[in-house]
Protein backbone atom coordinates (compact mmCIF):
# COMPACT_ATOMS: atom_id res chain seq x y z
CA UNK A 1 0.00 0.00 0.00
CA UNK A 2 1.38 3.06 -1.04
CA UNK A 3 -0.46 6.64 -0.26
CA UNK A 4 1.84 8.43 -2.74
CA UNK A 5 1.00 6.32 -5.61
CA UNK A 6 -3.12 6.50 -4.19
CA UNK A 7 -2.34 10.00 -4.44
CA UNK A 8 -0.97 10.28 -7.75
CA UNK A 9 -4.11 8.16 -9.21
CA UNK A 10 -6.54 10.52 -7.44
CA UNK A 11 -4.66 13.49 -8.72
CA UNK A 12 -4.69 12.00 -12.11
CA UNK A 13 -8.24 10.74 -12.66
CA UNK A 14 -9.70 14.20 -11.67
CA UNK A 15 -8.19 15.57 -15.04
CA UNK A 16 -10.99 13.64 -16.54
CA UNK A 17 -13.36 15.56 -14.75
CA UNK A 18 -15.05 18.65 -16.99
CA UNK A 19 -17.27 21.69 -16.13
CA UNK A 20 -20.80 20.86 -15.68
CA UNK A 21 -20.37 17.24 -14.96
CA UNK A 22 -22.19 14.92 -12.59
CA UNK A 23 -19.66 13.03 -10.53
CA UNK A 24 -19.82 9.95 -8.18
CA UNK A 25 -17.77 10.03 -5.58
CA UNK A 26 -15.69 7.14 -4.37
CA UNK A 27 -15.21 5.84 -1.10
CA UNK A 28 -11.88 5.07 0.37
CA UNK A 29 -8.49 5.94 0.98
CA UNK A 30 -7.55 6.36 -2.34
CA UNK A 31 -11.15 8.37 -3.28
CA UNK A 32 -10.33 10.59 -0.60
CA UNK A 33 -7.28 12.01 -2.89
CA UNK A 34 -9.76 12.21 -5.71
CA UNK A 35 -11.79 14.23 -4.22
CA UNK A 36 -9.48 16.44 -2.36
CA UNK A 37 -8.31 16.94 -6.28
CA UNK A 38 -11.69 17.62 -7.61
CA UNK A 39 -12.11 20.29 -4.93
CA UNK A 40 -8.85 21.42 -5.51
CA UNK A 41 -9.91 22.37 -9.51
CA UNK A 42 -12.75 24.36 -8.76
CA UNK A 43 -15.04 23.38 -11.40
CA UNK A 44 -17.95 24.93 -12.09
CA UNK A 45 -21.91 23.60 -12.51
CA UNK A 46 -20.80 20.33 -10.75
CA UNK A 47 -22.63 17.82 -8.92
CA UNK A 48 -21.27 15.35 -6.76
CA UNK A 49 -22.97 12.02 -5.75
CA UNK A 50 -21.03 10.34 -2.37
CA UNK A 51 -21.01 7.04 -2.02
CA UNK A 52 -20.56 7.29 1.73
CA UNK A 53 -21.87 9.59 4.51
CA UNK A 54 -17.86 10.15 5.10
CA UNK A 55 -17.56 11.03 1.54
CA UNK A 56 -20.62 13.42 1.93
CA UNK A 57 -18.56 14.99 4.01
CA UNK A 58 -15.22 15.09 3.43
CA UNK A 59 -16.78 16.43 -0.17
CA UNK A 60 -19.04 19.17 1.80
CA UNK A 61 -15.96 20.29 4.15
CA UNK A 62 -13.90 20.91 0.79
CA UNK A 63 -16.93 23.04 -0.49
CA UNK A 64 -17.79 20.71 -3.37
CA UNK A 65 -21.69 20.59 -4.20
CA UNK A 66 -24.20 17.16 -3.46
CA UNK A 67 -26.53 15.71 -4.68
CA UNK A 68 -28.37 12.31 -4.61
CA UNK A 69 -29.32 9.73 -6.62
CA UNK A 70 -32.75 10.21 -6.17
CA UNK A 71 -32.16 14.28 -7.35
CA UNK A 72 -29.57 13.00 -10.39
CA UNK A 73 -30.64 9.87 -11.65
CA UNK A 74 -27.84 9.56 -13.75
CA UNK A 75 -24.15 10.67 -13.81
CA UNK A 76 -21.46 11.40 -16.41
CA UNK A 77 -18.24 9.75 -14.32
CA UNK A 78 -17.78 7.88 -11.07
CA UNK A 79 -14.37 7.64 -9.61
CA UNK A 80 -13.45 5.42 -6.77
CA UNK A 81 -11.55 2.86 -4.84
CA UNK A 82 -10.98 -0.62 -5.28
CA UNK A 83 -9.55 -3.75 -3.14
CA UNK A 84 -8.27 -5.71 -5.64
CA UNK A 85 -8.20 -5.18 -9.50
CA UNK A 86 -8.03 -8.44 -11.81
CA UNK A 87 -8.12 -9.30 -15.31
CA UNK A 88 -10.55 -7.25 -17.62
CA UNK A 89 -10.69 -4.72 -14.90
CA UNK A 90 -13.34 -7.34 -12.59
CA UNK A 91 -12.90 -5.69 -9.14
CA UNK A 92 -13.33 -6.77 -5.34
CA UNK A 93 -14.62 -3.63 -3.23
CA UNK A 94 -16.07 -3.08 -0.08
CA UNK A 95 -13.32 -3.24 2.14
CA UNK A 96 -14.77 0.06 3.79
CA UNK A 97 -17.91 -1.48 3.57
CA UNK A 98 -19.51 0.84 1.24
CA UNK A 99 -20.33 -1.54 -1.55
CA UNK A 100 -23.98 -1.31 -2.03
CA UNK A 101 -23.59 2.38 -2.45
CA UNK A 102 -20.50 2.12 -4.73
CA UNK A 103 -22.48 -0.20 -7.08
CA UNK A 104 -26.01 1.46 -7.27
CA UNK A 105 -23.34 5.16 -8.21
CA UNK A 106 -21.53 3.15 -10.24
CA UNK A 107 -24.36 1.17 -12.46
CA UNK A 108 -25.97 5.42 -12.57
CA UNK A 109 -22.60 6.31 -14.13
CA UNK A 110 -21.72 6.42 -17.85
CA UNK A 111 -18.22 6.13 -17.22
CA UNK A 112 -16.33 4.57 -14.21
CA UNK A 113 -12.97 4.87 -13.33
CA UNK A 114 -11.17 2.93 -10.37
CA UNK A 115 -7.98 4.28 -8.96
CA UNK A 116 -5.89 2.37 -7.26
CA UNK A 117 -2.02 1.85 -6.18
CA UNK A 118 -0.11 -0.61 -7.70
CA UNK A 119 -0.34 -3.58 -5.06
CA UNK A 120 -4.30 -4.05 -5.85
CA UNK A 121 -3.53 -5.22 -9.55
CA UNK A 122 -3.80 -9.02 -9.44
CA UNK A 123 -3.69 -11.83 -12.11
CA UNK A 124 -6.83 -13.38 -9.79
CA UNK A 125 -9.44 -12.18 -7.53
CA UNK A 126 -9.45 -13.74 -4.27
CA UNK A 127 -6.75 -12.66 -1.89
CA UNK A 128 -8.45 -9.91 -0.48
CA UNK A 129 -11.70 -11.21 1.32
CA UNK A 130 -14.98 -10.91 -0.93
CA UNK A 131 -16.82 -8.93 1.63
CA UNK A 132 -20.66 -9.28 1.18
CA UNK A 133 -23.31 -7.15 2.81
CA UNK A 134 -26.19 -9.05 4.21
CA UNK A 135 -29.64 -8.05 6.22
CA UNK A 136 -29.24 -7.89 10.09
CA UNK A 137 -32.45 -9.83 10.34
CA UNK A 138 -31.88 -13.45 10.52
CA UNK A 139 -27.87 -13.10 9.06
CA UNK A 140 -26.80 -16.49 10.46
CA UNK A 141 -29.24 -18.55 8.47
CA UNK A 142 -28.02 -16.24 5.33
CA UNK A 143 -24.36 -16.34 6.70
CA UNK A 144 -24.99 -20.45 6.32
CA UNK A 145 -26.03 -20.30 3.19
CA UNK A 146 -23.61 -18.07 2.06
CA UNK A 147 -21.16 -20.34 3.01
CA UNK A 148 -22.64 -23.07 1.38
CA UNK A 149 -22.28 -21.14 -2.02
CA UNK A 150 -18.69 -20.32 -1.08
CA UNK A 151 -17.58 -23.99 -0.57
CA UNK A 152 -19.40 -24.95 -3.75
CA UNK A 153 -16.87 -22.56 -5.35
CA UNK A 154 -13.68 -24.23 -3.45
CA UNK A 155 -14.15 -20.70 -0.76
CA UNK A 156 -13.51 -20.91 2.74
CA UNK A 157 -15.99 -19.53 4.80
CA UNK A 158 -17.40 -16.12 5.42
CA UNK A 159 -17.39 -14.48 8.94
CA UNK A 160 -19.35 -11.16 9.92
CA UNK A 161 -17.04 -8.36 10.13
CA UNK A 162 -16.24 -6.80 13.63
CA UNK A 163 -15.05 -4.09 14.91
CA UNK A 164 -14.31 -2.54 18.60
CA UNK A 165 -17.87 -1.74 19.30
CA UNK A 166 -18.96 -5.10 17.85
CA UNK A 167 -20.70 -6.04 14.62
CA UNK A 168 -19.55 -3.26 11.50
CA UNK A 169 -22.90 -1.61 10.19
CA UNK A 170 -22.70 -0.11 6.78
CA UNK A 171 -24.46 3.59 6.13
CA UNK A 172 -27.87 1.42 5.18
CA UNK A 173 -27.55 -0.71 8.70
CA UNK A 174 -26.54 -3.76 7.03
CA UNK A 175 -23.66 -6.31 8.24
CA UNK A 176 -20.58 -7.20 5.69
CA UNK A 177 -19.51 -11.30 5.92
CA UNK A 178 -15.92 -11.46 4.44
CA UNK A 179 -15.58 -14.56 2.73
CA UNK A 180 -11.97 -15.78 3.65
CA UNK A 181 -9.38 -15.28 1.26
CA UNK A 182 -8.37 -18.11 -1.95
CA UNK A 183 -8.74 -18.36 -5.47
CA UNK A 184 -12.34 -16.85 -7.25
CA UNK A 185 -12.30 -18.94 -10.16
CA UNK A 186 -15.22 -17.79 -11.63
CA UNK A 187 -16.23 -14.72 -10.51
CA UNK A 188 -19.79 -14.14 -12.75
CA UNK A 189 -20.84 -17.45 -10.83
CA UNK A 190 -20.30 -16.34 -8.17
CA UNK A 191 -21.75 -12.89 -8.26
CA UNK A 192 -25.02 -14.44 -9.50
CA UNK A 193 -24.91 -17.62 -6.37
CA UNK A 194 -23.88 -14.81 -4.08
CA UNK A 195 -26.97 -12.64 -4.97
CA UNK A 196 -29.50 -16.14 -5.33
CA UNK A 197 -29.42 -15.88 -1.48
CA UNK A 198 -32.36 -14.19 0.53
CA UNK A 199 -30.57 -11.76 2.89
CA UNK A 200 -27.86 -11.32 0.55
CA UNK A 201 -28.09 -7.28 -0.63
CA UNK A 202 -25.20 -7.23 -2.69
CA UNK A 203 -21.62 -8.13 -2.67
CA UNK A 204 -18.45 -6.83 -3.65
CA UNK A 205 -17.72 -8.03 -7.00
CA UNK A 206 -18.08 -5.29 -9.79
CA UNK A 207 -18.05 -7.39 -13.17
CA UNK A 208 -17.84 -5.23 -16.57
CA UNK A 209 -18.44 -1.94 -14.49
CA UNK A 210 -15.19 -0.54 -14.76
CA UNK A 211 -14.05 1.48 -17.89
CA UNK A 212 -10.63 2.46 -17.18
CA UNK A 213 -8.47 1.92 -14.23
CA UNK A 214 -5.88 4.79 -13.16
CA UNK A 215 -2.84 2.95 -11.61
CA UNK A 216 -0.56 5.49 -9.39
CA UNK A 217 2.93 4.79 -9.50
CA UNK A 218 6.05 6.73 -7.55
CA UNK A 219 6.26 9.03 -9.96
CA UNK A 220 2.78 9.43 -12.26
CA UNK A 221 0.50 6.73 -13.32
CA UNK A 222 -0.53 4.39 -15.77
CA UNK A 223 -3.66 3.69 -17.30
CA UNK A 224 -5.25 0.68 -18.03
CA UNK A 225 -8.42 -0.43 -20.20
CA UNK A 226 -11.10 -2.80 -19.95
O1 LIG B 1 -15.98 0.06 0.72
C1 LIG B 1 -14.97 0.65 0.36
C2 LIG B 1 -14.53 0.78 -1.01
O2 LIG B 1 -14.93 -0.22 -1.89
C3 LIG B 1 -13.10 1.25 -1.23
O3 LIG B 1 -13.10 1.93 -2.45
C4 LIG B 1 -12.06 0.12 -1.27
O4 LIG B 1 -12.12 -0.60 -0.05
C5 LIG B 1 -10.64 0.68 -1.48
O5 LIG B 1 -10.27 1.49 -0.42
P1 LIG B 1 -8.82 2.12 -0.30
O6 LIG B 1 -8.69 3.08 -1.41
O7 LIG B 1 -8.81 2.78 1.06
O8 LIG B 1 -7.83 1.00 -0.39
Amino acid sequence: MSDIQKKNAGYAAAQYVEAGMKVGLGTGSTAAWFVKALAERNLPDLKCVPTSERTADLARELGLTLTTLEDTPRLDLTVDGADEIGPDLALIKGGGAALLREKLVWEASDRCIVIADAAKVVKQLGQFPLPIEVVAFGHKTSGARINAVLAAHGMGEATVRQADRGMVRTDGGNLIYDADKGVIADPVKLAADLKAVTGVVEHGLFLGLADLAVIGTDDGHETLKA
